[in-house]
């Protein structure tokens, strides 16, 4: 059971971004994507979700052709946490979240008891139950952030695709979310995020793929692959190791 891509090509109507790319995704397991700005990682995973179609290659979800997906069956089947933004519309937290059982119910149908008790069980998982009827046209960019993971959770998907998850939280909420990303992958799902950071990379992905220019340079095992080496060739600057007395290390850049 995997989400699995072979020979990919993929980009914008005008435009190709990458090319051969070859992943993997097994549930049960965590792959973190690395790569510069611009690099492709955002278009990439727009691609594996069926929200952008493949401009060539292979697209398979647990051994089906991805296109052969109706839209409802590939909600049911992956989640996406994109980046998180303003919103337009004063719709509750709440009932952002419920939307997310939309995937189950249909858009149009009334939300069942149980619909309202998986919202009211992911709210309470990402710590933002007192925010339940506030609109989302106020609250913070982290807390946005956390209310888009809750709706992803909603939906109860095999996979979840997380574009820098961690991207406008706090120290504490990132650590919230790394750790929620750690115990979604014990209970069975597979996870793919975006990160900007190696030492996430590092500490919680089983898996790191690095893509500059929209190419896969390396790709492998997290404590395998991140070496100061192979970090300083994809971002271009020099990398520093630190080193705990458990042996434990981290990266600095510059
Ligand atoms: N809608 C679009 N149409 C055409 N090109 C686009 C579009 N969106 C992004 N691009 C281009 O595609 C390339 C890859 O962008 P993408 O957002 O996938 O990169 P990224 O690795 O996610 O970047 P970042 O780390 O900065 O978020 C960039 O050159 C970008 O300018």
């Amino acid at each position: 059971m995997s989400l699995a891509a072979f020979d990919l090509v993929y980009g914008y109507h005008e435009r190709i971004i990458g090319r051969d790319i070859a992943l993997s995704l097994a549930r049960g397991e965590v792959l973190a994507l690395l790569g510069p700005n611009g690099s492709g990682k955002t278009t990439l995973l727009k691609t594996l979700l069926g929200l952008l179609p493949a401009r060539g290659g292979t697209l398979l979800l647990d051994d089906r052709p991805l296109a052969a997906l109706s839209p409802p069956e590939r909600a049911r089947a992956l989640g996406y946490v994109p980046q998180a933004h303003a919103g337009t519309f004063a719709f509750t937290i709440e009932t952002v979240v419920l939307m997310g059982r939309s995937a189950h119910a249909g858009l149009f149908a009334a939300p069942s008891p149980r619909d309202h008790a998986v919202t009211a069980a992911m709210l309470e998982r990402l710590g933002i139950a007192r925010l339940a009827q506030r609109p989302y046209t106020e609250i913070s960019g982290g807390e946005r952030q956390l209310v888009l993971i809750a709706r992803a959770l909603a939906q109860e998907p095999a996979y979840v695709v997380l574009d820098e998850p961690t991207a406008s939280l706090d120290f504490g909420n990132q650590g919230r979310v790394m750790q929620e990303i750690r115990r979604l992958a014990a209970e069975g799902l597979g996870v793919l995020f975006t990160t900007h950071d190696p030492n996430q990379a590092l500490r919680h992905a089983d898996r790191v793929m690095m893509i500059r220019d929209g190419q896969a340079i390396a790709s492998g095992a997290a404590a395998d692959l991140l070496t100061p080496e192979r970090l300083e060739q994809l971002y271009g600057v020099p990398i520093e190791t630190v080193q705990d007395g458990d042996g434990r290390i981290a990266f600095l850049p510059g």
